[in-house]
């Protein structure tokens, strides 16, 4: 099928999401579309799969006008989305999910069984190896994307749009991903690839669509470098390497002693760890998603009270202390799940830019929120960490995702720290901006803050961290310098190389010591 999208505007207000935006996609294309944060390429999706209506322009399906008001009209025409934030029912198993809105019913019941084997056959044939009947809530975020891919294609989709489908994958995944979308395209389903990732682009799109502010700036050809695709999407050279000065480590600012977190069905999810991260270093914490680095950073911060060990900040024991406590101490933190953690939705911009910094006297004055101080501080924030909004009394909510990652990150880094910790700072944030993340956190190192880096991004824990344990199953698997290759750590994520043994249970006494 080909798909054309022609003269597409959108309007929010009087902001102008997507102006004037062209885009043909052929039959068994990868078409990438890539743009800074705010460019306009969910919006731009959204129109096309009717969830939004454009002000302007056409939607061409095989060189037929069609108009979608849903986006049940959008699938009926064979187009089908998997969305940055799924849209499963956790309590459904894979197949009540995949066929939900589109089930065969025999009086008034679901025809489990025909459900079953349309699944089994879809994933068969496109290689998307999923468990019918497990719940959704149970399988790996790499498996559940598969869910989403299924329910698309047995819809008959036959132009995909999978909007930052690698954001949370491990690279396994993001192989597996890669190849199936693959065998997707050769098949002859087309696919829109949204992502920040270059490498992937690079790897896959057979063609490539750069939007900024939300105008069509131009196509790149595949075969160009990193370095010439993120000066096509931000319109400037960019540093994909980060600039960082020898580390001057000073006194020791956290300490974790044996900390053990169980869950409660006592199986150790942190498992005897003990670490110290020195003023002015970075300590990068690598491994595959889930293997305690939530844990670690949660228990720091008093989210999540070790079931045994002890934490120390600058000397003092924090252990059980409130989060707000572990706060005011000095300590700053951007959690991995910006929608959940680090946000309230419904808040302004300028109101999550103050969270957490209600007893702060810049912001505060005898009980009142001091508004026009706020507003200030968010025009300041919003200029310093170009975060791309018509008003910081907006919502939110409002912004793309790669600048609700920004508002987090200007909130956390508008104070003198004493700790950082960051998890993913840089997940769903333009190549542009990821200089600019990286640049900050060096900065609140060689102000002499201590800095817990959680990433399952190599390069980047590689690139900004002086010291690198890596997680494996809850347990410390091996310390290593920044200068370990890929392979190294590689294997010590994977287990190899360490004495860790497989999931520990606690034994009763300690469980509940
Ligand atoms: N419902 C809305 N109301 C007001 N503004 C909106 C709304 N939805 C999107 N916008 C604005 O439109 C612009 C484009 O957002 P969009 O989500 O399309 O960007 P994006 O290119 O997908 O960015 P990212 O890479 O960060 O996901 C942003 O500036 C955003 O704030």
């Amino acid at each position: 099928m080909q798909l054309e999208l022609r003269g597409i505007t959108k309007r929010f207000g009087d902001f102008t999401a997507n102006d004037a935006i062209d885009l043909t996609v052929e039959p068994g294309e990868i078409h990438a579309l890539l743009g800074e944060n705010g460019a306009g390429k969910s919006t731009l999706m959204n129109v096309l799969y009717g969830l939004y209506t454009p002000d302007e322009g056409e939607i061409l399906v095989d060189g037929r006008p069609v108009s979608f008001s849903s986006p049940a009209d959008a699938m009926a025409a064979g187009i089908g989305m998997v969305h940055q934030h799924f849209m499963l029912v956790p309590t459904f198993t894979a197949t009540e999910n995949i066929v939900l809105g589109a089930e065969r019913t025999t009086g008034g019941l679901l025809d489990r069984r025909t459900a079953r084997r349309q699944v089994l056959e879809t994933s068969e044939r496109f290689g998307l190896q999923i468990p019918p009947d497990a719940l959704v809530a149970d399988l790996p975020v790499g498996v559940q994307q598969r869910v989403e891919i299924v329910k698309a294609l047995l819809r008959k989709a036959s132009v995909l749009v999978l909007d930052e489908p690698t954001a949370v994958l491990t690279p396994a995944e993001t192989d597996d991903l890669m190849r199936v979308m693959r065998e997707l395209a050769a098949a002859g389903t087309s696919i829109v690839f949204i992502t920040h990732k270059l490498r992937e682009v690079k790897a896959v799109a057979d063609r490539i669509t750069v939007i900024r502010r939300g105008k069509v700036v131009g196509q790149a050809d595949p075969g160009a470098t990193p370095a010439e695709l993120a000066a096509l999407m931000v319109g400037r050279d960019v540093r994909l390497a980060v600039d960082k000065a020898a580390p001057a480590p000073g006194r020791d600012v956290l300490r974790l002693d044996e900390v053990r977190v169980a869950d409660p069905a006592g199986t150790l999810l942190l498992d005897d760890v003990s670490l110290t991260v020195r003023a002015g270093e970075i300590l990068g914490v690598a491994g595959v998603d889930g293997n305690g680095q939530t844990e670690l950073a949660r228990s720091i911060l008093g989210l999540l009270p070790p079931t045994s060990g002890r934490v120390h900040l600058d000397g003092d024991d924090i252990t059980g202390l409130d989060v707000h406590d572990v706060l005011a101490r000095g300590v700053g933190y951007v959690p991995e799940d910006r929608v959940h953690d680090g946000l309230v939705a419904s808040f302004s911009i300028e109101e999550n830019l103050v969270l957490d910094l209600l007893a702060d006297e810049r912001f505060v004055r005898r009980g009142v929120l001091d508004r026009d101080a706020m507003q200030r501080n968010a025009g300041e924030r919003v200029e310093e960490f170009d975060i791309r909004t018509g008003s910081a009394a907006a919502a939110v909510s409002t912004l793309s995702g790669g600048n609700q990652q920004k508002v987090v990150l200007a909130r956390e880094l508008s104070r003198p720290l004493k700790l950082l910790v960051v998890a993913q700072p840089t997940r769903g944030v333009d190549v542009g901006s990821q200089e600019f993340v990286h640049a900050r956190i060096v900065r609140e190192r060689d102000a002499g803050a201590a800095v817990v880096l959680i990433s399952t991004e190599l390069d980047e824990v590689r690139a900004l961290a002086d010291r690198i344990v890596v997680l494996y199953r809850g347990r410390v698997a091996g310390e290593v310098g920044p200068d370990a290759t890929q392979q190294e750590l590689g294997l010590l994520m994977s287990g190899a190389g360490t004495a860790a043994p497989g999931p520990t249970t606690t034994s009763g006494t300690e469980a509940t010591a």
